[in-house]
Formats: C-alpha cells, structure tokens, sequence
C-alpha cells in the first residue's frame, strides 16, 4: 500500500546527475508552463544548499522565457544579502551569472534589515500582497533535505515549529544548522503549493529518504511535507534511494 493514501506521489530516480538534472528540467517546464497558461506567471519556492547548482543546470538546459516568473526562498539565512551565508547570495552568485536574462528584481527577497521577527512577518506579508491572497498557493516549491531530515528551516530538535498553524512564515533564532538566525514557510503555506518537489542527492540521506517517504517517520520534519491539494514529488539519485524497497510508490 502507497505510503501517500491521500495525496499524489512521483518518485523519480536518477543514476547519474545528468539524468537526475534531466529530471528536474522536465517536471519545472511542466509545472511552469501548467501555471503560466493558469495564471501568466510560474511562482516557485526555492531553497539552498546543492539545488542552487542544480538548479542552475537544469534551466541553463531548458533555456525557457523566464521573464514571467517570480522567485520566493522556502527558507532564508537571517544575513544580509550580500553575506556568503545569503541563500540569495548563493543564486545570485551560481544562477544569476549563468542566467543573465533572470533579473534580481524577479527574487522576492527577506528584508533582513528589520529585526529578525519582523523579517518574517514582512515576508508573509509580501508572499499575501504577491498573490492576492491570505493563503497562497505556490505553483511549484523545490524542497532539499538534510541528513537529519529537515526541510527547509524546520528542523527535528524544534517540532514546535512544525505545530504552527497560524503564521505562513516564521523565524527560526537558534537553528541546530548554521547560521543559527533564519525565516521559514511553515507547514500550513507549504503542504498548500500545487506541487511540492524534494531533491535529494547522495548515500548520507538514503536512510532518512525511506525514513521519510516509505515509513512516514513523524520525527522528521520532511515527513510533515503532505500537500493538501497538490502533488509530492521526490528527484533523488540511485545513492540515495538505494534503502527504499519499492521504485513505484504511487497512490
Ligand atoms: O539553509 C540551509 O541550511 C540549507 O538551505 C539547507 O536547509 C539545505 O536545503 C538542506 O540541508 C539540504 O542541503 P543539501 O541538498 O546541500 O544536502
């Protein structure tokens, strides 16, 4: 039986990173194309780390009219956005310089000069005057995961913040990851996207990958991930699907 009883679920698996960059270039031109002929517009939910480079390839490949799309970040270092720690840094220094038709302009970035509570009710916000709307719905959110199996800033050691119901966005003060001052979606704005998609890479997350997406473990937070209308989707390499016994969850 599906793992996902009630909602979509894709699981891709790459055995190289061309493939798995493949992968990824096909389910962002399907998802901004569906959203471009609903909407005019593809908004998409970023996060760091290695889906900065990822990324990059895969739209360096797809080479599509970008010019309508808008950038959000899922989760945000509480820096500014010149810092080395900056997620926006990170895309504006990997992305933006091999992508120079995508303007800074299209990334709607965390105001971190205001202090760090604000910041987040400011990005919440923003994400509400965007959209028109008190609970918005992405049209896509690229999602990482760590070893320890947080997504975004939501992390294992703090299931208070995977209790909020209220706010869309939050801080995080004391992140268990470095640096220890950060914004995050919340469940509540998370598990509303259309399309919710992991990518995961590397032997170090395979026992948290079946962790996650076959037993469902609600210690971690990514098992929170469980879109309300929408559909999952997990991109992984073979390293780290090797511990799930099944290729074809589906439901
Ligand atoms: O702000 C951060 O610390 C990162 O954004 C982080 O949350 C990242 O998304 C995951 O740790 C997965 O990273 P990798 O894909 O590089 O393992």
């Amino acid at each position: 039986m599906s793992a996902y009883p009630d909602c979509a679920f894709h699981l891709r698996v790459a055995e190289t990173e061309d493939e798995l960059v493949q992968n990824l270039s096909q389910v962002i031109k399907v998802y901004a194309e569906t959203a471009f002929h609903r909407n005019g517009t593809f908004r998409l939910g970023v996060s760091g780390g290695s889906l900065v480079q990822l990324l990059t390839r895969a739209l360096v490949a797809l080479q599509l009219d970008t010019s309508a799309w808008k950038f959000f970040f899922c989760d945000e270092r509480y820096v500014p956005h010149d810092h080395n720690d900056s997620t926006f840094n990170a895309y504006k220094t990997h992305m933006l310089t091999k992508l120079p038709s995508i303007l800074e302009s299209q990334f709607v970035k965390a105001n971190t000069s205001l202090p760090l509570d604000k910041c987040a009710q400011d990005y919440e916000t923003e994400l509400k005057r965007i959209f028109g709307s008190a609970s918005p719905e992405f049209d896509l959110l690229l999602l990482g995961m760590g070893p320890d199996g947080h997504t975004c800033s939501l992390f294992p050691e703090q299931p208070e913040s995977l209790a909020e119901k209220q706010r869309l966005v939050i801080p995080i003060s004391d992140s268990p990851k470095p640096p220890p001052q950060r914004i995050t979606f919340t469940l509540p704005l998370l598990n509303n996207a259309r399309q919710l998609v992991f990518v995961v890479t590397g032997a170090s997350k395979s026992a948290v990958v079946k962790r996650v997406f076959e037993e469902r473990d609600k210690e971690l937070p990514s098992s929170w991930i469980e879109p309300v209308n929408g559909e999952l989707t997990l991109i992984a390499d073979a390293a780290a699907a090797a511990s799930l016994t099944s290729r074809q969850i589906k439901c």
